[in-house]
């Protein structure tokens, strides 16, 4: 940088001027940064026990996010507890920490409860496989004698029998096992009054949405008055406020801001875009994106309907992008494979449908299926989904880098879940969600909600801006011409082919497990269902295709990836000078706009929305170099 010292004011060249103004800014940014830093609290602080402590510094987990550094204090005094915060700001070790930590004073005594102490509800079978891992890992790691079992609805009797057997301090179930338990003669009401020293509600919000409010009610009324009741959600809705009466006892309500005095729903380090296009169109907008590379790998795209994944799945496979399915119909040893699959690193495109608006929908075409069957008197495949099915809410889908609303969720909710997949803990991320016409109420309802109160008028969800229209409809042809080869007969072999091969490889899976429970790499869940190989014309999509505005966004997009790759630590946490990094590294979207204006674009893309950003988006190195 040029040396200015002396000048008179005048002859400084304007633009070094402006670049020391935001080198001043950055430095006020990081000061203040390093001291809010400062005021953090560490774990020792929060009086956690030195064995749980050592347990995540092994995990890579070095210091409490807020809502750990809120809630623990009050759950270790016994507080029953209503704790709201964002998606990804870590509420499951908010609970299990302190949870913990009140069971290690009863493990030293000879004598085994009949029952469990803690229970923890969940929503899905897949939250109740991480809570369940998670509790169990923390367990090992501290070397105390504690047992933790989880329970779901579809296991056989003598495995809950067997479950339960060995005395376990903790259970992790859903509320449907509970009165099933109950009626099957597997847990006892009166030993549970007896014991029952905690209840968590985990994805409060949930429950209720999936229908457990009788379920919920048959456990409350043996929950004993004594019981900490502890409630993590979110979102607020008028169902936690339900539950809340419901099981708790004046409770400590923590609601987490962030910013001045500003609730956020969707995390600050995600950066929120949004695509106009017909609904015809969403295919062709999809594959520019993955196509021409101009979003960050890992990536989950989310759709309404198990057909149009299918559909998606065989389109992007026509010119080479290999993506795997997770749906409710799938069988739970494969949901959970393609899960560890996909968060091992083993494939980067997961197609998901979502919770059960999706499964009313699909419950709905099932019902049409069975009337066309009764009148066509003929036997076909029938998908049967699993009610304990939650493929998105909660699930921590690790390092995922962007998040693609293919069709938009059906309510507020459903956008701050699906969006909550990227972004978790520290890392940071980024949304696309393509809007059709059809979209466009629900999208202004999630803007709006988004913005808030005060802030009517500000753009949360800003346009896309590293995608020009000429680089999409350079692809407009090939997109065409194979989306019609996708026909529907094609879509409905491939889900039924699908379905079988996953079902078979449901069962080497569960013997698989039972005899190598770190091994991932069994099967693969992104193998093509189409016969035939990628034409190598759609594989290969010619340079001169792409306008030279969409190829250098797309090498940034590139570049952002190799960079965080050699930043990336294994394991789940970072230390601070990588959190920096990432906070603050090369994102190509706070960094780069396709459409020309190198810095603050309407939208703000490279802009914070606190508006702590820089002002021209450009990271120290950039404007350097
Ligand atoms: N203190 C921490 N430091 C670093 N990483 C953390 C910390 N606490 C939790 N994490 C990690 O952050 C991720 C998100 O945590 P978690 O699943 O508990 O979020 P959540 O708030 O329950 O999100 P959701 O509402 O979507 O379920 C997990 O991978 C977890 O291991």
């Amino acid at each position: 940088m040029a040396n200015t010292k002396g000048k008179p004011v005048d002859d400084v060249n304007p633009e070094v001027k402006e670049a020391e103004e935001v080198e001043e800014q950055r430095d006020v940014i990081e000061k203040e940064e390093e001291e809010e830093e400062e005021k953090d609290k560490s774990f020792e602080e929060l009086r956690l026990d030195p064995r749980l402590i050592r347990a995540l510094t092994k995990k890579g987990i070095e210091k409490p996010t807020p809502i750990q550094q809120t809630a623990i204090p009050f759950i270790l005094e016994g507080k029953d507890v209503v704790a709201k915060a964002k998606t990804g700001s870590g509420k499951t070790l908010a609970y299990l920490l302190p949870l913990l930590q009140k069971l290690f004073s009863d493990c030293g005594s000879k004598k085994k409860k009949p029952a469990p102490s803690a229970f923890i509800l969940v929503p899905s079978r897949e939250l109740c496989q991480q809570v369940y891992a998670e509790v169990s890992s923390l367990i090992e790691l501290c070397r105390v004698q504690i047992k933790a079992v989880q329970l779901t609805s579809s296991m056989p009797l003598s495995d809950m029998r067997n479950a339960l057997a060995g005395l376990p301090e903790i259970l992790v179930t859903t509320p449907a096992c509970i009165p099933k338990c109950f009626a099957d003669g597997v847990l006892n009401p009166a030993a549970i009054s007896d014991s029952l020293e905690i209840l968590v509600l985990d994805e409060a919000d949930l429950l209720l949405s999936y229908g457990y409010e009788d379920n919920l009610r048959s456990v409350t009324s043996i929950v004993p008055r004594r019981c900490q009741c502890l409630l993590m959600s979110a979102t607020t809705s008028s169902d936690v406020e339900k539950l809340k009466k419901l099981i708790l006892h004046n409770p400590v309500v923590l609601t987490l801001q962030e910013g001045a005095d500003k609730e956020e729903p969707v995390p600050s380090n995600v950066q929120q875009f949004w695509i106009s296009c017909s609904a015809q169109d969403k295919l062709l907008h999809i594959l520019a994106l993955l196509k021409l590379e101009v979003v960050q790998k890992k990536i989950l795209i989310f759709i309404n309907t198990i057909d149009m994944g299918f559909k998606l799945k065989l389109f992007l496979e026509k010119f080479g992008i290999k993506t795997a399915i997770l749906n409710g119909e799938l069988p739970q040893n494969s949901r959970l494979h393609i899960l560890e699959q996909f968060n091992a690193g083993l494939f980067d495109y997961l197609i998901a449908t979502d919770d059960n608006s999706q499964q009313a929908k699909a419950k709905e075409e099932a019902k049409d299926e069975d009337n066309k069957e009764k009148t066509k008197n003929k036997r076909r495949f029938k998908p049967k989904l699993d009610a304990e099915f939650g493929v998105v809410r909660g699930i921590d889908f690790k390092k995922v880098h962007t998040v693609i609303n293919y069709d938009m969720p059906q309510s507020v909710t459903g956008y701050i879940h699906r969006i909550g997949r990227t972004g978790r803990a520290y890392s940071s991320g980024s949304s696309v969600s393509l809007v059709s016409p059809d979209d466009m109420e629900g999208f202004e309802e999630i803007k709006s909600f988004l913005a808030g109160e005060e802030d009517k008028d500000s753009d949360v969800i800003t346009p896309f801006p590293l995608l020009t229209e000429n680089a999409v409809e350079s692809l407009r042809y090939r997109a065409e011409d194979v989306a019609k080869s996708v026909t529907k007969i094609a879509v409905r072999e491939s889900r039924a082919q699908d379905l079988r091969n996953e079902i078979i490889n449901s069962e080497k899976l569960k013997s698989h497990f039972e005899a190598n429970p770190r091994d991932l790499d069994l099967l693969k869940h992104d193998k093509l269902l189409s016969k035939t190989a990628p034409a190598p014309h759609l594989k290969d999509i010619p340079e001169y295709l792409v306008d030279p505005k969409t190829q250098e966004a797309s090498k940034m997009v590139k570049l952002a990836r190799a960079a965080m790759g050699n930043s990336r630590r294994s394991g789940g946490g970072r230390n601070n000078a990588n959190k920096k990094r990432s906070r603050k590294g090369v994102d190509p979207l706070k960094t780069f706009s396709a459409n020309g204006s190198k810095r603050g674009r309407s939208g703000g893309v490279g802009q914070k929305k606190n508006g702590k950003g820089s002002s021209d988006g450009l990271t120290k190195k950039q404007r350097t170099a």
